[in-house]
């Protein structure tokens, strides 16, 4: 197995707060991993570092290989990252759409010359249209496409900035809370439809979320923060019964 994310030593300080104090982990290629926490832990911190939104005092972030903290934001998805966020960051003015094409322009290599003379431009804006509709057919949202995002329900619209993420064809997906605010029966298809990007399109994941049975269910390792430092890791299995993490949650079952 492959690490295709790798966080080492990560200290990161907003004025004299220690959000992240000497943080490590690993993401495998091809697995679902979890950072979990309580609040205040660090889990969007991390987040934030990985996807260049914030910069750390020292330590290092490698992807495939490369190193991470070298590139801009705008790099990521180049690279194959995509991340969504823990409160909806659709346009919600524009179509469902449009907002999923939104996720491609990134990765879209018109340049120069298709803005000149056109010709390429066009045909990319046709398969990027075919791609966004193909995303909402695998989200089971077609018959929304043309509507805007307003007003959509809110299971909805998660799969739409799913869709989003997922029209570049991400090698990593950054998942912020992806179950927060979802009904049981949501949690569960959300469960589903994570596997089924791991298991038949190999996207690898790494996901914060507090929903601890959700996590267990569907995370091949598990990375427990508390107060920024690494707390415990492991297996859903090997971390069930862990009295750190129980005494980290407060004594919540997890
Ligand atoms: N921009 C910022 N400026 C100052 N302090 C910050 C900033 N962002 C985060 N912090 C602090 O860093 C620490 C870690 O916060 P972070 O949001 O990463 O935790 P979290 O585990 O994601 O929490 P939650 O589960 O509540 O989202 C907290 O003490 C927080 O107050």
């Amino acid at each position: 197995m492959n690490a295709l994310l790798e966080l080492d030593d990560l200290t990161v300080r907003f004025g004299g707060v220690t959000a992240l104090d000497s943080v490590s982990l690993t993401v495998q290629e091809g697995q679902i991993c979890a950072l979990i926490g309580p609040n205040g832990a660090g889990k969007t911190t991390a987040f934030n570092t990985i996807s260049r939104l914030v910069r750390p005092a020292s330590g290092t972030v490698r992807f495939a290989g490369q190193d991470l903290l070298r590139r801009h934001a705008a790099d990521l998805a180049g690279l194959g990252i995509a991340r969504t966020f823990q409160n909806l960051a659709l346009w919600p003015g524009m179509t469902v759409l449009e907002n999923v094409m939104v996720g491609r322009h990134a990765r879209g290599r018109a340049g120069f010359a298709s803005s000149v003379f056109g010709w390429p431009a066009a045909r990319e804006d046709r398969d990027l249209r075919a791609r966004a509709y193909a995303m909402l057919d695998y989200f089971e949202i077609p018959d929304v496409a043309h509507r805007e995002c307003t007003g959509l329900p809110f299971g909805t619209l998660k799969r739409v900035e799913l869709a989003r993420a997922l029209v570049g064809e991400p090698r990593l997906l950054l998942l912020d809370e992806p179950a927060g605010g979802l009904t049981h029966g949501d949690v569960r298809e959300l469960g589903d439809i994570l596997l089924r990007l791991r298991d038949e399109h190999g996207i690898t994941l790494l996901l914060v979320e507090h929903h601890m049975q959700f996590v267990m269910g569907i995370s091949d390792h598990v990375v427990a923060l508390d107060f920024g430092r690494n707390l415990v890791s492991g297996t859903p299995a090997e971390l069930r019964d862990s009295p750190l993490l129980v005494e980290a949650y407060l004594g919540t079952p997890v």
